[in-house]
């Protein structure tokens, strides 16, 4: 509350002040007529008058960076509290069922939008440049008055004045961007602390576990440390150089009213040069203050522009050849030749000299334990990362360079991690091979798709069948369970496919099917796959003994490879793994027999 009453306060006499200059202003110039007819005797009364009116002004000058620090005090006091009770609200006492609700939905992101302070764009940089043209346009129209009213020498240092203290003040906004730019890490847990406990995403786990309480105290000791840093690395860059740049303003100032009560002494100035002298100076020495239509503006948007170039340069490999025109496009058998890759700069190796073929039309199957690799040497096939070591051709030739993308529309894929499209179950469907198909022929391909992936049944309970929105936060839309949604996404590549992809590459595509729908889907796989050459990883030896080749993956290399009949019969790693998950279906089936026939 002290601080409220001190903001009130201060503001009122931040108000009054430029009265005081106008009040002494005017008194100088009443007084004038008498002091310039006393020949002299007068002049202790303009000279008082003058003083008020420099007082108010200094004092003006001195107060008004303090109004914008206690500003943000109170600002960050209430924007805490709302952040606390938005979290509180939105994720343990609102009922999810109106979470849910797209007029709920569209509030909650407009608040989080507010409370995540977003900075200024390059957008908003570039305007404000454009708007500094107004402010130097009305600096050199006021030294010229003031050198028109007082000489040469009193306009040019008004212009250095000016000059000094603007520069000085903005070179500090640069040094203190460079600390806010620092602090990027805190900002960026802060943001996902916030959207993390005030969204409805991880509503259940946070509300079933009691994790709120966890959350707001994270928030406020984050926010506590990241504000502590923020305000001490201010206080150090921006205090004494306001400090020094205000004096020299003020040095500055104090010559220029020298220079004019002199030329008003000696009789040097009519009126209207009096008038307009004064009002004139007063321009300069505005002219170290925060510009609010511009300073922000440029400095944190040309930032944001150096970050996006950062990372475009960060995230650039070398400028990618031209598309096509090297040679014959990739299509026929993969083979990974001596295959090494590790992920980042030093990371752990993921795949050590792996030798793997895949002939083209038939069907090979990964496994592996959690952690083999098998993911990865997915995204090595599919040209999403490249070798390190050794090489991956595809009928003979690399696809790289200009052939990754020919290569890539020749692949159908869905990763563990699918994506979930708010869009309608036609658009998730024919984002497997967009812009391919056209009019009849492509919504004919999505049927077959649909039912090819066993995902019938699921777009007939739909309201608006293929139409509908797969979101429950659309008027109309409807959200689907994890097993439906693994089916859209297993019609998406099998769009692919009728749209003419060679490789079909499905990453445990039946992790989330009941198992009914997994047997339905595999008693059609054969004939899905038929012709195709496909890859397909899966930890339920169910789905991957149907394939015409089984790959296991251990230590980062192929360690057997065969038929299921020969791998069985080989007894080894896939032999063990095999019996292990038989036993253990087995037992569950006795339990089940047991539990009957004595229940
Ligand atoms: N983006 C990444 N950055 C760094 N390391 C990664 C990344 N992705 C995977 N890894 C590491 O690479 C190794 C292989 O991961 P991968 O996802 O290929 O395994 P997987 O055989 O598919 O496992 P799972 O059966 O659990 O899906 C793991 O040790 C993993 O920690």
């Amino acid at each position: 509350m002290p601080t409220v009453t001190l903001t009130v306060l201060f503001n009122a006499a931040l108000g009054l002040l430029p009265l005081g200059f106008v009040y002494g202003t005017s008194l100088a110039l009443d007084r004038l007529p008498d002091a310039l007819g006393a020949e002299g005797a007068g002049w202790n009364g303009v000279a008082e008058a003058f003083a008020l009116a420099l007082g108010a002004f200094v004092l003006q000058q001195v107060l008004a960076p303090f109004q914008k620090v206690l500003s943000e005090l109170i600002a960050r006091r209430v924007d805490g509290y709302c952040v606390r009770r938005l979290m509180a609200r939105s994720v343990t006492e609102a009922p999810l069922a109106a979470l849910e609700e797209q007029r709920t939905l569209n509030l909650l992101s407009d608040t989080r939008t507010a409370f995540d302070r977003v900075t200024s764009t390059p957008g908003d940089a570039v305007a404000g440049t454009l708007s500094l043209l107004a402010r130097y346009a009305q600096l050199a129209g006021a030294v010229a008055l003031v050198g028109l009213a007082l000489g040469p020498v009193a306009g040019l240092l008004a212009g250095v004045t000016a000059l000094v203290i603007r520069f000085g003040q903005r070179g500090s906004l640069g040094r203190f961007a460079g600390l806010w730019k620092g602090l990027a890490d805190n900002r960026r847990e802060l943001a996902y602390l916030r959207t993390a406990a005030s969204g409805p995403a991880m509503a259940k786990e946070i509300r079933v576990l009691g994790l709120i309480g966890w959350f707001v105290r994270r928030h406020d000791a984050e926010s506590r440390a990241y504000l502590d840093r923020l305000w001490e690395g201010r206080r150090r860059i921006l205090f004494w150089p306001f400090v020094g740049f205000t004096l020299a303003g003020l040095a500055g100032g104090a010559g220029v009213f020298l220079i004019l009560a002199g030329a008003a002494g000696e009789g040097r100035l009519s009126l209207l040069g009096l008038a307009l002298a004064v009002q004139a100076v007063l321009i300069p020495m505005r002219f170290g203050v925060y510009f609010p239509e511009s300073d922000t503006q440029t400095q944190f948007g040309v930032q944001a522009y150096h970050s996006m170039l950062e990372f475009e340069q960060l995230v650039s490999g070398p400028a990618a050849p031209p598309e096509g025109g090297e040679g014959p496009e990739p299509t026929g058998t993969v083979r990974f030749e001596q295959v090494d890759f590790h992920y980042g700069e030093a990371g752990r190796p993921v795949l050590r000299g792996l030798d793997l073929e895949i002939p083209a039309g038939t069907s090979t199957a990964v496994v592996g334990f959690n952690g083999a690799g098998k993911t990865t040497l997915v995204k090595l096939l599919t040209g999403l990362y490249t070798p390190v070591g050794g090489r991956i051709t595809v009928g003979g030739v690399e696809p790289t360079g200009g052939r990754r993308k020919a290569w890539q529309r020749r692949i159908a894929a869905i990763f563990q991690d699918y994506v979930r499209y708010e869009l309608t179950a036609r658009d998730n469907i024919v984002l497997g091979a967009p812009g391919r198909l056209h009019g009849a022929e492509a919504a004919a391909a999505v049927e077959r798709a649909v039912d090819r992936a066993g995902a019938r049944e699921v777009v007939d309970a739909l309201p608006d069948g293929l139409d509908t929105v797969l979101s429950g936060q659309y008027e109309g839309g409807q959200d689907l369970s994890g097993g439906q949604w693994q089916r859209l996404a297993l019609a998406r590549a099998l769009y692919a496919v009728e749209a003419g992809a060679e490789l079909l590459i499905l990453d445990e595509p039946t992790a989330q099917l009941d198992v009914r729908a997994e047997v339905d889907f595999f008693d059609r796989f054969l004939t899905t796959t038929a012709g195709l050459t496909s890859v397909i990883i899966s930890h339920r030896f169910s789905t991957v003994r149907r394939a015409d080749r089984i790959v296991v993956l251990e230590d980062g290399r192929v360690a057997e490879q065969g038929s299921h009949d020969e791998l069985l019969a080989a007894g080894g790693r896939y032999a063990e793994l095999f019996h292990l998950q038989a036993r253990r279906f087995a037992d569950r089936a006795e339990d089940d027999t047991l539990l009957e026939a004595t229940g």
